[in-house]
């Protein structure tokens, strides 16, 4: 990709154009809580008016102050103006501004209350909403790098804290302030507010500037943020401690990470440098105006033509603008900077799955009579030169169990794949009883199917959840999870648990304990059993088990699933050989199929593989 340059004015173009993102941001907030956003909006227009408020009530009190003792005669005893009650307004006035400072430390404590628990609200309800969003999209989309980087920036905005939220409401805050205070200045003299904005406007564009290029350098460097993100992972996680050791990678794996980190910090570190530089010139340029203006109502005050509360309202609101505006403009530039990420997380929102159920989809028939038929499928992953398989034709009939064998990357987990529908068929099509798979319904698809993959999940939860997760709305049935336990052998890895099926496993939490290779794969595999479901696929699912336990966990799979559609994946022949028909792939092409012994006879690829792995055993 072309580098954008950052002084580009697109740049700018695409900044205020994301100021659009706004709206539907606040309609997220107003959909995570109405409630305490009518709150929060109530609390900040009354905490707006306050500063304005206290300055006048201030004015009105040194001009009382002023009148009292320009009285011919008044008391020298602070006890006299008490009791002659000539003090009583001024009293008043000072009792008024009291109150309203108390009044707007409490509203700002209630604010910052409020505010947190809305941020803490609009987190969950995106953070919802993005779960919700990701597990309806293709497996395809989650393999295409582009698509990680904008999931990456999407989840950053639904991590830990939401800056905008608090920037979009103290925008609105600020801007009912700023109002109140120029409608005052206003009635004095409107040429101070244009004084204002002419010292301010050059701060605000170089506010607008540097904020641009360093978003932009965010957005170039989104991809070696993730490297570097996960550099550090597997440089510091549990997982891959073990290896980083024995290979001794940490050295390369910190070189790594430095590098990248360290080309970041230095293209970050200039932009702030010219930042710097430019931004204290330009907000010299302010104070310059701000003085100027100063001596204009001091002149004034001189002259008569204003009191001295009038000096001390006019300097005060001066002074509480400038401040105010200068923080509402790059609070604004701000803002439209990380309205640009809100891009980001709409775009990912926008995503729509490709694979999903036609207007009239039908139920998977139950039973199943026939079975799937694979017609001359092809398929190619995306963004892939090379078809993963293609010409594929083969039949699954119903009740039947089939193994699939071949090498490495000859097209087995692809077949699994396009069989669950997590990929389409690129060319040809799969039929399940007569009809395409695409006719039918998507979810009930994949409520039919039970899948183990040969990269299945290790869920740090406890030993039950891991096999409640193959059906997660029988969690509670303990008596199921223990019969999927039993089915796989994995009762007795349970029984060897401290907690039994409460056991937390992995290493990830405390009091988590740790599994073997093979004791994790036989939890996996009562996972498929919890399901229940029509067909049954293993993919690989022995490979870490020893042979005695591959050898029961297959007996019991053959009677288990002497009912169902099953098939088979794995390179261990004792295992392939108690399928009713073995199909054997190469190059993504059924090259053979028939019974252990059909295919022996053969003489073909089946019995070389064969005869490899006996020779290995002699
Ligand atoms: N996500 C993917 N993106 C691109 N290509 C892929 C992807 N997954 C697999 N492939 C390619 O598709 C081909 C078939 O892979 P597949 O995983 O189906 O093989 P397999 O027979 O299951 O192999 P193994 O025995 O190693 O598990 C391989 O050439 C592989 O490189």
């Amino acid at each position: 990709m072309a580098k954008p340059e950052p002084a580009n004015p697109q740049v700018y173009a695409e900044r205020w154009a994301a100021l659009k993102n706004i709206p539907p941001f606040l309609a997220m907030i107003w959909r995570a809580s109405p409630g305490l956003t009518s709150v929060m909006i109530l609390l900040r227009l009354i905490r707006a008016l306050t500063p304005v408020a206290m300055l006048w009530v201030g004015k009105l009190i040194i001009d009382e102050v002023v009148r009292l003792i320009a009285l011919e005669g008044h008391p020298s005893q602070l006890g006299d103006w008490w009791i002659t009650g000539m003090a009583n307004h001024l009293l008043w006035l000072v009792i008024a501004e009291l109150a309203l400072a108390l009044g707007s430390d409490i509203i700002g404590r209630l604010v910052t209350y409020t505010d947190s628990l809305l941020q803490e609200k609009l987190v969950i309800s995106l953070s919802v909403r993005l779960m919700d969003h990701a597990s309806d999209l293709d497996l395809a989309t989650f393999e295409d790098a582009a698509f990680q980087d904008r999931l990456d920036r999407a989840r950053r905005q639904t991590m830990g804290r939401i800056p905008i939220l608090g920037q979009v409401m103290q925008q609105l805050q600020d801007s009912v302030t700023v109002i109140s205070f120029g409608a005052g200045l206003i009635a004095y003299n409107p040429w101070l507010v244009l004084l204002l904005m002419i010292a301010l406007i050059p701060a605000f564009w170089g506010e607008m500037h540097f904020n641009s290029e360093l978003y932009m350098l965010n957005w170039r460097r989104a991809a070696d943020r993730r490297e570097r993100d996960y550099l550090r992972m597997i440089g510091s996680a549990a997982d891959s401690a073990k290896e980083v050791k024995i290979f001794g990678l940490n050295s390369f794996l910190r070189d790594r990470y430095h590098l990248l980190a360290q080309r970041f910090y230095r293209e970050n570190r200039a932009i702030s440098r010219r930042q710097l530089a430019v931004m204290a010139l330009l907000t010299s340029l302010g104070t310059l105006c701000y003085y100027s203006a100063y001596l204009w109502i001091i002149g004034r005050t001189l002259t008569g033509t204003l009191s001295l509360g009038d000096l001390t309202f006019l300097s005060g609101s001066f002074l509480r603008l400038r401040g105010l505006i200068e923080g509402l403009l790059i609070s604004f530039s701000n803002m439209a900077g990380q309205a640009l990420y809100l891009d980001d997380l709409y775009k990912f929102f926008d995503e729509e799955p490709l694979i999903q159920s036609g207007p009239n989809a039908l139920p998977i028939p139950n039973p199943i009579r026939q079975g799937f038929a694979f017609e001359n499928v092809g398929f190619k992953y995306p963004e892939a030169e090379r078809w993963a398989v293609r010409g594929l034709s083969f039949e699954l009939h119903a009740g039947e169990t089939v193994a699939l064998v071949g090498e490495n990357g000859a097209g087995k987990t692809t077949i699994v794949k396009l069989l669950a529908r997590l990929y389409e068929p690129t060319e040809g099509r799969i039929l399940l009883d007569g009809r395409d798979l695409r006719d039918y319904d998507l979810d009930d698809l994949r409520a039919s199917i039970g899948v183990i993959f040969q990269d299945f999940v290790r869920y740090a939860m406890t030993a039950a959840d891991n096999i409640a997760a193959g059906r997660i709305d029988a969690r509670d049935d303990r008596g199921r999870i223990e019969n999927a336990a039993e089915r796989a052998l994995a009762d007795q890895v349970i029984a060897k648990l401290p907690a039994g099926y409460d056991q937390m496993v992995g290493k990830r939490f405390a009091r988590g304990v740790e599994l073997s290779g093979g004791e994790w794969q036989k939890l996996a595999i009562a996972r498929a059993y919890m399901r229940d479901a029509q067909v049954l696929i293993l993919d690989e699912p022995t490979a870490a088990l020893d042979a005695r336990a591959e050898f029961e966990v297959f007996q019991r799979f053959k009677d288990l699933s002497s009912a169902k559609t099953a098939l088979l994946i794995s390179h261990r022949f004792s295992s392939v050989r108690m399928a009713d028909r073995i199909l054997v792939l190469e190059d993504g092409k059924v090259q053979a199929q028939g019974t252990h012994e059909q295919l022996l006879v053969q003489n073909g690829r089946y019995r070389e593989l064969f005869e490899l792995q006996a020779q290995g055993y002699r």
